[in-house]
């Protein structure tokens, strides 16, 4: 059966660029779907094997949308990750000039990006946010269409044939977001040596140091954490969930035990997958592990639990 991929569309969206980053069966079936939640389902009643969604952006932080549903729901695993550099071009049909513009509309998560632009540049405009930046670009270029540009991705001004007013129109021209490639629940990627793990726990009870408590977890084993969300549950005010990403795959023991340590302190703990790290190339300092925190450190300890368990104790 041929791969069949869901992801945010339509054609020309930066998931539909991730996704051909994720270097994807050419052969196979693209999906585009009009939501993050309807990626989810897809790939959530078997419609498609697997689904891509942004989860994160270096300026604007997490995608509710995405974090919601890997939070809620039947659960997914995320298979692997990607960085996506997103440039911003503002897009509008032939003949339309900048100072014509009163319309415009993005994605939610681009307008946040290019809102110092705007207000510099299209102070009187009224901003519309759209299912994404290439459904945007797709609607300006329709007739009759209510928005007079959108803000997307070149590839989606050439896709749906719209002339670019103005390009670069990101406030930051380094954003970059990163992307969660999502399949049903199977066996862990291999480690790679560079790998990530991330998981959403439930703290058990409310109580001072329940927090430091839980990052104690992964503070004694020496293990890095890249990312700390706190989102409601959803139970009422006050009540939270952490969401997680930690440097190591669960096959090392490091990370292993770190999350044995949760099971024992939450009243839940949802893991969202071991898979390897998008930045793995570029990490500027090499990972040192603590002292008594490497593989070996770890491993040295079990087997010395072992023979002392059997009497051994010489
Ligand atoms: O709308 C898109 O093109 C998406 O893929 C979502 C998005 C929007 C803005 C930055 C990164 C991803």
């Amino acid at each position: 059966m041929p791969n069949r991929y869901a992801y945010l569309g339509p054609e020309g969206t930066f998931t539909e660029a991730a996704l051909r980053a994720l270097r994807p069966d050419e052969s196979g079936e693209f999906i585009p779907c009009s939501g993050v939640d309807a990626v989810f389902a897809a790939v959530r009643s078997g419609a498609a094997d697997s689904g891509v969604a942004p989860l994160e952006n270096s300026v604007e932080g997490g995608v509710t949308a995405t974090i919601a549903e890997l939070i809620n729901g039947a659960p997914l695993l995320i298979a692997a990750e990607v960085a996506v550099p997103v440039e911003f071009t503002l897009f509008a049909r032939e003949g339309v000039r900048l100072a014509d513009v009163k319309r415009v509309a993005t994605h939610a998560h681009a307008l946040a990006q290019c809102r110092g632009w705007l207000a510099e540049h299209l102070p009187d405009a009224e901003t519309f946010t759209v299912s994404s930046t290439a459904a945007a670009a797709r609607a300006v270029a329709e007739p009759g269409a209510p928005y007079d540009a959108a803000i997307a991705a070149r590839v989606a001004g050439e896709r749906y044939h719209l002339t670019a007013v103005a390009e670069g129109v990101g406030d930051r021209s380094d954003a970059a977001t990163r992307f969660v490639h999502l399949v049903r629940p199977g066996p862990l990627p291999a480690p790679t040596g560079a790998d990530r793990t991330s998981l959403v726990a439930f703290l058990s009870d409310d109580h001072p140091g329940a927090l430091v408590e839980l990052l104690d977890q992964f503070a004694v084993r020496g293990v890095n954490l890249t990312r700390l969300e706190s989102r409601p549950t959803g139970d009422g005010l006050g009540r939270y969930c952490f969401c997680l990403d930690a440097d190591g795959h669960v096959a090392e023991a490091r990370v292993g035990e770190a999350l044995m340590g949760l099971r024992r302190i939450c009243k839940d703990i949802r893991f969202l997958g071991s898979y390897p790290r998008a930045d793995a190339d570029t990490e500027l300092t090499p990972f040192m592990p603590a002292r008594g925190t490497s593989n070996a450190d770890f491993h040295e300890a079990e087997q010395w639990l072992a023979h002392i368990r059997a009497g051994q104790v010489a």
